[in-house]
């Protein structure tokens, strides 16, 4: 065993024109770690997490994915690397089921009668079976369209299609920002199943019960720099709070 962070981010800098959103930000995430990203509006944590996953490229600094130098040019470059962010949207198909969520624009494709190019269904349902059972979560009937789900489970929705894939790091923005008290629970059982099967976990949160419900650490941006940087066992919300508005 290595003791290298799964992901290690280096002083990355990202400037937009004349506004600095990040500046010299360092953040580490292991494998089997829930980190929390914290800050006020405009601190840069949208910033940071485009800048891993490959939507935005760093101005300074670097990031090292398993102690190796990446930089990924596209969110697919990212995503071929393991890193797969689920946004607030979860950028499903409402009117699919979960296999075809899960396969959404890589559709598998077998041949009917030995020729005929057609939909690969036996794989979706097959995938969409197992990708829930493994996050030990169950909906009545898996060929629904996920428009029918609850919050919570679209979420699960789309955890399961970043697991099927393969994610090592997930990072999710505000994933009970929308959610009512029991669907934000299951959520954050979710992400403790994701923890537990040694995966890495970022997520931006407003809300700091289900941080220090679930996180290990918690990483706060104040002004695109790092105000610090917390054990979850060894902070509490006021000290966080102060962090996040400084003075
Ligand atoms: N594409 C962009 N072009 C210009 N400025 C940007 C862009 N994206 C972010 N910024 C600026 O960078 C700074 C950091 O923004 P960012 O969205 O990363 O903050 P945030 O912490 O995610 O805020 P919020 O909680 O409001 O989403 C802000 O000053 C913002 O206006």
């Amino acid at each position: 065993m290595s003791n290298q962070p799964l992901l290690d981010v280096r002083d990355v800098s990202k400037h937009f024109g004349g506004v600095t959103a990040l500046n010299g930000v360092s953040l580490q995430l292991n494998a089997g770690e829930v980190v929390a990203l914290a800050g006020d509006n405009g601190a840069g944590k949208s910033t940071l997490i485009k800048t891993i996953s490959g939507v935005y490229q760093a101005d300074g600094g670097e990031i090292r994915l398993k102690g190796e130098v990446v930089k990924f040019a596209t969110p697919e470059a990212a995503r071929g690397h393991g890193i797969e962010t689920i946004y607030q949207d979860l950028a499903l198909a409402d009117n699919l089921s979960i296999g075809a969520n899960i396969f959404l624009g890589r559709e598998p494709m077998t041949k009917a009668f030995g020729f005929l190019p057609v939909l690969d269904r036996k794989k979706m349902a097959k995938a969409a079976q197992e990708t829930m059972a493994q996050l030990d979560f169950h909906v009545t009937r898996l060929d629904a369209p996920v428009g029918n789900f609850s919050g919570g489970q679209r979420q699960a929705v789309a955890i399961g299609r970043a697991v099927y894939w393969n994610a090592q790091v997930l990072i999710m923005d505000e994933p009970t920002a929308a959610l009512g008290v029991p669907e934000q629970r299951k959520v954050v059982s979710l992400i403790q199943t994701l923890k537990a099967q040694g995966r890495g976990i970022i997520f931006i949160s407003h809300n700091l019960q289900d941080i220090f419900a679930v996180s290990d650490r918690i990483v706060v941006l104040r002004r695109g720099t790092l105000a610090g940087e917390r054990k979850i066992a060894e902070t509490n919300h006021d000290e966080i709070v102060k962090l996040m508005v400084g003075g």
